[in-house]
């Protein structure tokens, strides 16, 4: 039996299977098994080359904002109108074939917007450019998920699928669970909140079902027994690329947690109170192309999503440089201020001397791993 068939058997045991108190750990087994099977079904193919790797497109910039959409809704038509680079558009399907990157300027960052070719339905499992395309969403920092507004509404679900299968976990954070494999000493489950929704054993089964004898689990929060397969399939996946070293964009299994803004296009060719609706939906903004509407808005709404900060430096005597900041990703520290600037740098660190502060005289001292906020000014000291 094909794993194709293996996966609709068990999804058919699943929907003739009751769900109740005595059945979840029974179902839990079925889930964790469904899972595997679908990782399965999105590893490379073994002789046929390196399917799953995305296009070979520089990172650049500060951030890489990638746009996926079925074809026709206008990805090329946005990245004409917001970078200065032309991606060619069409009326027909499929005018876009590779990537295509483009640069936003916005608040002193350089954002590349990444033009991918349209998507069809099972683009995950390997139709047409599909896999190359999903593989290099898993790239980006925040996903545009380009919608046309004159289609219907099932549209958003259907690439939510596509994404959600080759890792991609959108606008959601990862669950708080910390997961060590060991060699001897059998199952280890610590909690440090109540779990409401999933049981003790259900999680041991599933372990069991991994081949899991020995190692830690800690769960931080009251997560699903769904989210706990998620979870362990992102850890195991994590364990198996370290085994083999090659990169780490290429193993389906792992899993991105990734923020999203679904974008509405051609609102010019819809009715007043579907725009209005559209646009009071969470993480969505609604825009014309053709028209120019709400543009300026989309790349606002693009910048805050990054969550970037910006940090000003300074030399020592002078004056903080405040016309050429640099852009990181929230959390950043000193130590990625000074690899941005030059690798020696870290390592000519001497007594984790660096400073940050905002414009004020009560300049700090403080360490490589301290946390930078936004507008910040820092100068560094190497000796
Ligand atoms: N009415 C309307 N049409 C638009 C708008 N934006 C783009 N279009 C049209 O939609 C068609 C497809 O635009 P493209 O930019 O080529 O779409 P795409 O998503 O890049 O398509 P593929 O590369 O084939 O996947 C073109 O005929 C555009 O003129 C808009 O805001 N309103
Ligand atoms: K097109
Ligand atoms: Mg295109």
């Amino acid at each position: 039996m094909g794993i194709v068939e293996k996966i609709k058997e068990i999804e058919e045991e699943m929907a003739r299977t009751q769900k109740n108190k005595a059945t979840e750990y029974h179902l839990g087994l079925l889930k964790a098994k469904l899972a595997r099977y679908r990782a399965q079904l999105l590893e490379p193919a073994s002789k046929s080359g390196p399917a799953g790797v995305g296009f070979d497109v520089q990172k650049s910039g500060d951030a890489r904002v990638a746009l996926i959409g079925f074809p026709s809704v206008g990805k090329s038509t946005l990245l004409s109108k917001c970078t200065h680079t032309a991606s060619e558009t069409a009326a027909y399907e499929f005018t876009t074939l590779t990537a295509i990157p483009g640069v936003i300027e916005y608040q002193g960052a350089r954002i590349q917007l990444l033009d991918l070719p349209g998507i069809v339905e099972g683009a995950s499992q390997g139709r047409g450019r599909g896999r190359q395309v999903v593989a290099t969403a898993k790239t980006a920092d925040l996903i545009l998920i380009m919608l046309d507004a004159t289609k219907s509404e099932e549209q958003r679900r259907l690439l939510e699928i596509e994404l959600d299968a080759v890792g991609i976990r959108l606008n959601k954070r990862k669950p708080d669970v910390v997961f060590k494999r060991r060699t001897t000493g059998g199952i280890t489950l610590n909690t440090t909140v109540k779990l409401t929704k999933t049981d003790e054993k259900t999680i041991r089964t599933i372990l069991a079902g991994y081949k899991l004898h020995n190692c830690d689990v800690m769960i931080r929060e009251d997560i699903t027994t769904d989210e706990f397969i998620d979870v362990l399939i992102g850890m195991i996946a994590i364990c198996a690329e370290a085994n083999r070293s090659f990169g780490s964009e290429t193993t389906t299994g792992t899993r991105k947690y990734i923020p999203c803004l679904y974008v509405y296009n051609k609102i010019d060719a819809i009715s007043l109170e579907l725009v209005d609706k559209l646009a009071r939906t969470e993480s969505t903004v609604v825009i014309s192309c053709e028209m120019d509407l709400n543009l300026d808005y989309l790349i606002e709404r693009i910048w805050e999503s990054l969550e970037l900060v910006k940090v000003y430096t300074k030399k020592r005597g002078a004056r903080p440089d405040l016309s050429d900041p640099v852009c990181l990703r929230k959390g950043a520290t000193i130590e990625d201020v000074c690899l941005g600037i030059h690798k020696s740098l870290v390592s000519n660190f001497p007594l984790d001397r660096g400073r940050s502060s905002k414009f004020s005289p009560h300049a700090q001292k403080v360490s490589l791993n301290h946390q930078l906020q936004d507008e910040d000014v820092v100068s560094i000291f190497t000796k």
